[in-house]
């Protein structure tokens, strides 16, 4: 394990010199992994590890449409395709990969094939965090580990096929066999993951949920909105609010923030943008700041989790949802947003 300076303060890094994808293989060479769930992460860990050459299954209800999924992306019913609890039955290594609500409605089948040293996996660290609200308390003699890729099961698949990675935190919850470590990093490696980074699976959820809803999709919609909605009342046209707003952020700045960091795209502006950058930014950080606080208390006190298991357990959850993004896609600045991603001169 490397220690690693980030900023000053000193960290614990696994990096893949040295837990090679070999080492990793050997590692797991007498395990099945079956990965239960094939909806976004699913599909992202399971191809990866099948095409790093592990032995992996998928489980998941036979009938629906991640099933048809999991068919059309090669794995073979009776085969590597199973139900739920017979996928169980046959692993070694569950990742449980279901929704977060999802896992607490089957987590009684899964519960039941979980002998002694067989290991549970998590890509989030909802279901153990938050066990008062979910009831997942697993068995004292299985190992309980934790792989979070830090981002979407399609990038992780994405960045796996250009032979690029993604990173992940990795954290041990249990540790009954003596193996806990070498099994997580050898399946963070397996998925597909960069750099490991060390977390609990406490630390995970918090900051996991605070970041989804702030910063990377919650507080960004709503300051796209403002500016946005701030500019159309103004009299700006749709196409000028938006490329303001939207466009030049994801075509032209953020790929420059990516790269070398926000002080390198500010040098890349003029001196114009550069002094009035400067001067509201922490305008904007105290106006915010009150609420991403209001936002961290609700997250440690259980209610945003709380939300997430009352309103993704209903039966009609997935029309919901698809009803309040349709409401953003066809808000104007979204359609907006589809007209200009159209003239992108790449696109013709
Ligand atoms: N979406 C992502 O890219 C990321 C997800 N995670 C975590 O990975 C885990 C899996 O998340 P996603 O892939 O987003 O899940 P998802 O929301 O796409 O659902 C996965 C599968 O669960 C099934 N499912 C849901 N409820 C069920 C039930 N009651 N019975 C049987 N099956 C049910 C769905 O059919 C789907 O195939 C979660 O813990 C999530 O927090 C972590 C990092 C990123
Ligand atoms: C993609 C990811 O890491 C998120 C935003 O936390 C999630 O999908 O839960
Ligand atoms: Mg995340
Ligand atoms: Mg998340």
């Amino acid at each position: 394990m490397a220690k690693i300076n980030f900023g000053g303060v000193e960290e614990n890094v696994v990096t893949r010199e040295e837990f090679p994808l070999e080492k990793a293989l050997e590692t797991l060479k007498d395990e099945t992994i079956a990965v239960i769930g094939y909806g976004v992460q699913g599909p992202g860990q399971s191809l990866n590890l099948r095409d790093n050459g592990f032995r992996v299954i998928v489980g998941q209800r036979e009938g629906s449409a991640s099933w048809d999924k999991a068919v059309a992306d090669g794995w073979v019913p009776g085969q590597t395709l199973f139900d739920i609890e017979e996928a169980a039955e046959r692993a070694t290594i569950i990742q449980y990969l279901l929704s977060d609500a999802g896992q607490i409605a089957v987590w009684p089948s899964i519960k039941k094939h979980l002998t002694p040293g067989k290991a549970l996996y998590f890509s989030h660290g909802f279901g153990i965090t938050y066990k008062e609200r979910t009831g997942i308390v697993p068995p004292a003699d299985v190992d309980v580990i934790l792989i979070a890729p830090k981002g979407s099961g399609t990038s992780l698949r994405r960045m796996f096929l250009q032979g690029r990675g993604l990173n992940s935190s990795y954290a041990v919850f249990q540790d009954a066999t003596g193996r806990a470590f070498e099994r997580v990093v050898a399946l963070g490696i397996g998925v597909g993951s960069g750099y490991l980074f060390e977390t609990d699976f406490k630390r995970e959820v918090y900051s996991d949920l605070t970041g989804e809803r702030g910063t990377l999709m919650g507080a960004i919609q709503g300051i796209f909105a403002a500016q946005y909605d701030t500019l159309r009342a103004n009299g700006h046209t749709p196409s000028e609010a938006f490329n303001e707003t939207v466009e030049e952020l994801t075509q032209s700045l953020m790929p420059l923030v990516s790269e070398n960091g926000m002080d390198w795209m500010y040098a890349n502006c003029s001196t114009t943008a550069q002094r009035g950058a400067l001067d509201w930014w922490k305008k904007f950080r105290d106006a915010t700041k009150p609420v991403f606080e209001e936002l961290y208390r609700e997250v440690a006190a259980g209610n945003e989790a709380q939300r997430s298991i009352d309103l993704n357990s209903k039966p009609d959850y997935r029309e919901k949802l698809n009803e309040e993004l349709r409401e953003m896609r066809e808000s104007e600045m979204w359609q907006t947003g589809a007209v200009v991603r159209k003239l992108r001169p790449e696109n013709n």
